[in-house]
């Protein structure tokens, strides 16, 4: 942001323009509430602070009745905020001397962009304040204390209805408990230039179709099953080749031409309460899923839902891995516990590798490994495993994020609630594996998997199982086809 900040102004507007219209717009943001009248606004010693300022200008002029409070001292601001504080005519309050419970609705102008280090002191006691007030809060960019490149709480913050920043979301908006801290989010435009993005050519993106729509293939007319490539999802034992099945119904769905299922002899009939168009060979160990993949026409290959761990499951990926693309999860993963390296040596000789690690999965594969495990997000954490592994990293979880080993990274914002249920995760396997076949690279595959995911979730609705969600998928098929037909 300071340097999207910085282009405007070097574009021609003036800096203390882009508070102005950052301030109308949290004004603008207000005055939507049901009851805007005592307003509140509470401004910290920068310039958050300073948009705080211009908020309650603008709220005072349209006549509504505002109190400002100022955390520190009136004459140690500077710059805009300082001039914001100059405009301002009424009277700036001691926060410990204002009554919260008098307001009708207060703004969170404290600390944003800016935060520094960890809320104490008075500053914590104000936003603790804040947060038991049971007020409706509007926050400035971001709610005081949540820090906006991680998505964690340093110290203290209190919950908002609503949040408005400015010209884009950053990664605390997306990455819990920032996600929910916020409230709703408002993106207002003050007037920052979106070619901004091509001098910054930002790393992180919201998860959405316009981040990969021009990697994913609708069948062509002329096309034929063979072109859409041939996945093969590898069971574990009869008792847990539900995850299998799931994963494979994924794939059909996702639109792989074939869909082989590799099944022990002993859970061959159990493939009959699957979908008839999945094709079971029976394979009990690496040896016959050797002969199996001699076929190469078998581009890809998912392992690990239902699979069990061990010695049985690397020899397998280690036969599967050469020349294919790759999708492992669950099981594959965690027997890969503590030796991420391994894991790397499988991705290298791969055509590429999706992991899909849950959080417990992930630690576990991490295990000793300070530097992934350690970093200071969930996106710093993605991205530190992606490179670590050579591969693309998909870590789930109600803030799903994707990363590349490049740096590229996307969270995804659209799965709902509901989704976390047994074998969801088995199906979103799958449905990486079904766009893998079809040739999709793999970062963006992973990133469509998930969001189709999400989406195929919502078109099942409340009450979803994971059988679910490969019959959600067509709806949301027909949905992107015809968006990408008119594009
Ligand atoms: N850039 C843009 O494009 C635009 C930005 N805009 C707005 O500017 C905001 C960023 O402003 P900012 O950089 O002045 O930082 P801000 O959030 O006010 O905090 C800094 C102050 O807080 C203090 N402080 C920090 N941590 C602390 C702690 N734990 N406990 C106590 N104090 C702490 C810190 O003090 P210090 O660290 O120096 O002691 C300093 O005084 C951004 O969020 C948006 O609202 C808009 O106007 C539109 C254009
Ligand atoms: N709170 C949540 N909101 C939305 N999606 C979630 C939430 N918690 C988990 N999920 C999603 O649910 C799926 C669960 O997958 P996983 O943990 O592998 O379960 P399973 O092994 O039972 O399939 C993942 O796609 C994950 O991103
Ligand atoms: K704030």
């Amino acid at each position: 942001m300071a340097r999207a900040d910085k282009f405007a102004v070097e574009m021609g507007t003036p800096s203390m323009t882009l508070m102005d219209r950052a301030g109308t717009a949290v004004a603008d943001a207000v005055a939507r509430y049901p009851y805007p009248t005592r307003i509140l606004v509470l401004c910290g010693p920068g310039n958050n602070g300073g948009d705080g300022f211009v908020a309650a200008r603008v709220l005072a002029q349209r006549g509504f009745k505002v109190r400002l409070a100022l955390l520190g001292d009136r004459d140690k601001l500077t710059g805009d905020a300082r001039r914001a504080a100059e405009r301002w005519r009424g009277a700036v309050e001691e926060p410990a001397a204002v009554d919260l419970d008098e307001a009708g609705v207060i703004v969170d102008a404290l600390f944003g962009a800016g935060l520094a280090r960890d809320l104490d002191g008075a500053a914590r006691a104000l936003v603790e304040r804040m947060a038991q007030s049971g007020k409706p809060i509007v926050a400035v960019d971001l709610p005081s204390g949540l820090d906006g490149a991680t998505g964690k709480v340093r110290g203290a913050a209190a919950q908002a209805v609503e949040t408005v920043t400015f010209f884009r979301r950053k990664p605390g908006h997306l990455l819990e408990p920032g996600r929910s801290l916020c409230g709703r989010v408002r993106v207002a435009d003050i007037g920052i230039p979106d070619e901004a993005l091509e001098a910054i050519r930002p790393q992180t993106f919201v998860d959405m179709p316009a981040l990969w729509r021009d990697a994913f293939l609708v069948p062509a007319a002329g096309g034929h099953k063979y072109s859409r490539g041939h996945a093969v999802v590898v069971s574990g034992p009869a008792w847990t080749s539900g995850a299998a099945r799931l994963s494979a119904r994924g794939a059909l769905r996702a639109g792989a031409g074939l869909v082989t299922i590799a099944l022990p002899r002993d859970a061959l009939p159990l493939q009959a309460a699957s979908y008839a168009a999945i094709m079971p060979r029976p394979v009990d160990g690496a040896g016959e899923l050797a002969e199996l993949l001699a076929d190469r026409r078998l581009n890809t290959v998912v392992l690990g839902p239902g699979l069990g761990g061990g010695e049985q499951t690397r020899a397998k990926i280690d036969v599967a891995a050469p020349g294919r693309r790759l999708v492992l999860d669950a099981d594959a993963l965690t027997s890969y516990e503590g030796v991420p390296w391994a894991l790397a040596a499988v991705a290298a000789c791969s055509d590429g590798l999706i992991v899909t690690p849950h959080e417990g999965e992930f630690a576990r594969m991490f295990r000793g490994d300070g530097e992934v495990l350690e970093a200071p997000s969930k996106l710093a954490r993605t991205r530190a495993a992606a490179r670590r592994l050579g591969a693309v990293v998909v870590l789930k979880g109600a803030d799903t994020v994707i990363a590349h080993p490049d740096g590229r990274a996307a969270i995804a914002e659209n799965a709902p609630a509901y989704l976390a249920t047994a074998g969801a995760g088995d199906v979103l396997a799958g449905i990486a594996g079904g766009l893998l076949a079809q040739g999709m690279p793999p970062f963006e595959a992973a990133c469509a998997a998930v969001w189709l995911h999400g989406e195929a979730a919502r078109e099942a609705g409340p009450g979803l199982i994971a059988d679910d969600l490969p019959e959600g998928l067509r709806g949301v098929y027909s949905r992107l086809y015809a968006a990408i037909e008119k594009a």
